[in-house]
């Protein structure tokens, strides 16, 4: 029995993070959530995320089948950013019942529970599909698929006929999608959003057209795939969606143009001039149901445009049908998803990259994207940069986009502050954990061997790289694999010294040996140890440096300073002629190219006093452009109090602990860390909402790593608000260790997390866990003494806090009824003995 689900809101949930996930999490921003439906026990659908809301709209469709009417469906609620190991509650209830709640009114609510806590509604119907119904869909689509479009030639019989005819069907249909497609591109910069993807679509589609032009042979089955996607265009010229005028008409287009990529290029694959080797009988059922589904895709968002339903629910219903049909392959998810556990992660900072602006950056994005669908041997691509020129954000607006069409597009990124362990292993899973969500194949190849063997998570990189990734992805049955499949690593040189050189040559020497179909896009400032290697692999490595001289980043500045001035405008709602003439010219000479210089310019201006600031910058005289310099101590410099010495002494103790903190700091953590009078670091932060991202109470973070760099530079940075590193070490080491002595006098404390949680006593960790309740600045403490204080101390305090450190161990076993644990308490004493003092974000 077949059954349609609507998951459409949920009402207003009731969710505060826990503090043990805040550095997850965006300060003050909402869940990003979404439901994955069980139906028993077995997951089978998910919707998409709707993001920063408490009461979201899903307005999301899918069909279901169910052998019985008494299996249970479970619908749990996560929040994307806390990653899907724990819900933040559930639903359950059986198919039958739900058919009858949703009898008497159309949509029915059902609880979120979290234990006993009820966390919200969540609106959802359910409906028979009749078996009538089903055939009835079935046979009008393939009688509308099978209309010949030249029916004398198909009526003649002549023997070779059909090959012709459906030659001439493919050749008119692409012609159609490519007449239509044509002024879309020729548009071009208009429609920057569409522009990547319809150019890449026309390019696939012309090559496909020139090949099977002269091709003897084509599939009847690749005719009807074309003629579906003609008609598509066809019925959207109709809706007036070609023209797309309107936002939510151009969301429409980018919906098609991508699903147009995806046919031109399944086309091109299948003619033989793309990424799939040898067409042998496996690849061609893989192909054969391939196409089923892109057809059934393209009939879907055909008929949704007839219909008038919104896109948003179109580019669903085309995740959904994809996702669906995958998950719906891997009935042994479940267990998969046990043995993918052990993989390691690449620990992510809380704050991830932003996307570019709208309408910026197009040109590079096109060539990449076209670089990535056009097979070669080069599989790599080495996008160089000058600090703040906009690698993160493009990387972040390119990851974003392959994901979106299912094209793995998984973002790997690094930061300065970053807790150790991510070294090339923890690369290496983090990929093979990526493409497991391909292909149902590749996930069994990899589980199995995890299974097998699961020691192989330690074995040395070259056998995980060759048993977890290329094994998996080159066996007989995961040949079929339809290229791009896209993974972007971000900022390789924040990466610490000793892990930086494993990972760079991890994929100067190891990704070239996948298959072709893995792209990767690297991003770095140029680093003169990643460059070496890089620059050895010329076969497998391209290199790109973003160009900040050039015309088109000037354009692309230009538009981002006009629109964020344009917001400030209407923030503060100054009037029309706000700002002057001159200005968007001069900010934009100001920027000379960097988009951090013109985001922190527009950080300052849009703070208190838009005008007055902008006046002001525009009277400053900068010495030369893109002057980052200059402008940071500007933006320091709107707190007049950096001329008192005793001012400056303290602030730069604050600055220093934002800096080099490897966990971020609430403005009462550094008060007490460095015996401030309270307030003080408040009342200093809200001055500096141009670079540092903070709100009261709130954990204080560097806004761009730059500006790291600009104070622990004594030639950049004036004397007043210069870090010296080392001293600034030993200062929050005696920082912490005294406020640990002061807190320890009151407070259960808490063993510091990283010892303990991967502790082999029973029952430890949920004892921890329901300690978790002091002070957030003792586990601090204790966690930057581990992780630093040897670098910058004495080798007397070192000891001294080792052996301090021991006598804490004792009395947490205590606290924690353990005390005959004094051997594994010795144990986590060596680990810390033998930790290696390294792992400093800035070199000493
Ligand atoms: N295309 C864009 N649209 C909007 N904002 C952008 C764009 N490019 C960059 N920015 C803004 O400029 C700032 C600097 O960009 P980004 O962090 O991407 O530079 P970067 O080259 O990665 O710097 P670094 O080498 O220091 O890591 C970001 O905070 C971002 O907000």
């Amino acid at each position: 029995m077949s059954y349609s689900l609507l998951i459409q809101s949920a009402e207003k949930i009731d969710w505060k993070p826990l503090r043990r996930d805040l550095r997850k999490l965006k300060i003050g921003s909402k869940p990003d959530l979404y439901v994955k439906i069980y139906q028993n026990e077995h997951e089978t659908i998910t919707t998409h995320i709707e993001r920063d809301q408490f009461s979201p709209k899903w307005n999301f469709n899918c069909d279901l089948s169910a052998v019985s009417a008494l299996h249970t469906l479970t619908f749990r609620l996560y929040h994307d950013a806390l990653g899907p190991d724990e819900d933040l509650g559930h639903a359950e209830v059986s198919i039958a019942m739900l058919l009858d709640m949703c009898k008497a009114s159309e949509v029915t609510k059902l609880d979120i529970k979290h234990g006993s806590k009820i966390r919200g509604r969540l609106l959802v119907r359910l409906t028979k599909i009749s078996l009538d119904q089903a055939v009835q869909n079935a046979a009008d689509a393939l009688s509308e698929l099978s209309k010949p479009t030249r029916p004398e030639l198909i009526a003649s019989g002549v023997k070779g006929a059909v090959d012709t005819a459906d030659r001439i069907k493919l050749t008119d249909a692409l012609e159609g999608v490519l007449s239509i497609l044509e002024p879309i591109v020729k548009v071009g910069d208009e429609l920057t959003k569409i522009h990547p993807y319809a150019n890449a679509a026309w390019k696939i589609l012309t090559s496909v057209y020139n090949a099977v032009k002269n091709e003897r042979e084509v599939d009847e089955n690749i005719s009807k795939l074309a003629a579906a996607m003609a008609e598509l265009y066809s019925s959207a010229k109709n809706a007036g969606i070609i023209d797309a005028k309107t936002a939510s008409l151009q969301e429409s287009l980018r919906a098609i143009t991508m699903l147009t990529l995806e046919c031109g290029n399944f086309i091109r694959n299948y003619q033989g001039h793309g990424f799939w080797g040898r067409l042998n009988e496996t690849v061609l059922r893989d192909a054969g149901q391939q196409m089923d589904e892109l057809t059934a895709r393209l009939r879907d968002l055909r008929s949704s445009l007839t219909s008038k339903v919104a896109i948003q629910s179109l580019s669903i219903s085309i995740q959904s049908l994809r996702i669906s049909a995958e998950i719906q392959r891997d009935i042994q998810g479940l267990v998969h998803s046990e043995y993918l556990q052990t993989l390691r992660k690449i620990a992510a900072p809380g704050q991830s990259p932003n996307k570019c602006l709208s309408g910026t950056r197009g040109h590079i994005i096109t060539w990449i994207v076209e670089w990535f669908f056009t097979p070669s041997d080069t599989n790599i691509f080495w996008l160089s940069g000058v600090a703040g020129s906009g690698k993160s954000t493009l990387a972040m607006s390119i990851s974003e986009s392959f994901r979106a069409q299912q094209r793995l597009g998984r973002l790997i990124y690094f930061r300065r502050n970053l807790p150790a362990g991510n070294d090339s292993i923890a690369v290496l899973h983090e990929i093979v954990y990526g493409i497991t969500g391909i292909n149902v194949e590749i996930k069994r190849s990899i589980c199995a061997k995890l299974a097998q063997d699961p020691n192989i998570i330690n074995a040395p990189l070259e056998t995980q790289f060759e048993e977890l990734l290329l094994a998996p992805l080159t066996s007989a049955n995961t040949q079929f694999l339809c290229g791009p499949y896209v993974v972007v690593i971000d900022a390789l040189d924040e990466c610490p010294d000793e892990t930086r050189t494993s990972i760079t040559a991890l994929i100067a020497n190891y990704f070239h040996k996948l298959p072709s179909a893995f792209r990767f896009l690297i991003t770095s400032r140029p680093d003169p140890g990643i460059a070496e290697l890089f620059r050895s692999r010329p076969h497998s490595i391209l290199e790109h440096a973003l160009d900040i001289k050039s015309k088109e980043t000037e354009t692309d500045i230009h538009l981002y300073i006009r629109s964020r001035l344009q917001d400030v405008r209407a923030r503060y709602r100054l009037s029309d002629n706000w700002p002057p003439p001159q200005a968007i010219g001069r900010l934009v000479e100001d920027a000379g190219g960097l988009f951090i210089w013109a985001a922190t310019a527009l950080n300052l201006v849009s703070g208190f006093d838009p005008q007055g600031r902008l006046e002001n910058l525009l009277e400053h005289p900068f010495s030369s452009s893109g002057d980052l310099d200059q402008l940071y101590t500007i933006a320091l410099q709107t707190n007049p109090d950096w001329q008192d010495r005793t001012f400056s002494q303290m602030a730069t103790k604050v600055l220093g602990a934002i800096i080099l903190a490897k966990d971020s700091l609430t403005d009462d953590m550094i008060d007490k860390l460095f015996n401030l009078n309270t307030g003080f670091s408040a009342r200093l932060l809200q001055y500096l909402g141009s670079v540092v991202q903070w709100s009261k109470g709130q954990p204080a973070r560097p806004l761009h790593a730059t500006f790291g760099d600009f104070l622990t530079n004594q030639t950049r940075c004036p004397p007043s608000c210069f870090i010296d590193v080392q001293a600034m070490s030993t200062l929050l080491a005696l920082g912490c260790l005294r406020t640990l002595h002061k807190e320890l006098r009151f407070n259960i404390c808490q063993i510091p997390s990283s010892y303990l949680l991967n502790s082999e006593i029973p029952g430890l960790q949920k004892r921890i866990r329901e300690l978790e309740i002091s002070s957030p600045l003792l586990i601090y403490s204790v966690q930057f003494w581990a992780d630093h204080l040897s670098m910058a101390t004495p080798d007397e305090i070192l000891l001294s806090l080792q052996n301090f450190l021991f006598e804490r161990f004792l009395y947490w076993l205590e606290v924690l009824s353990v005390r005959n644990q004094v051997g594994w308490a010795q144990r986590s004493l060596e680990t810390v003995r033998n930790t290696t003092w390294v792992s400093f974000p800035y070199p000493l």
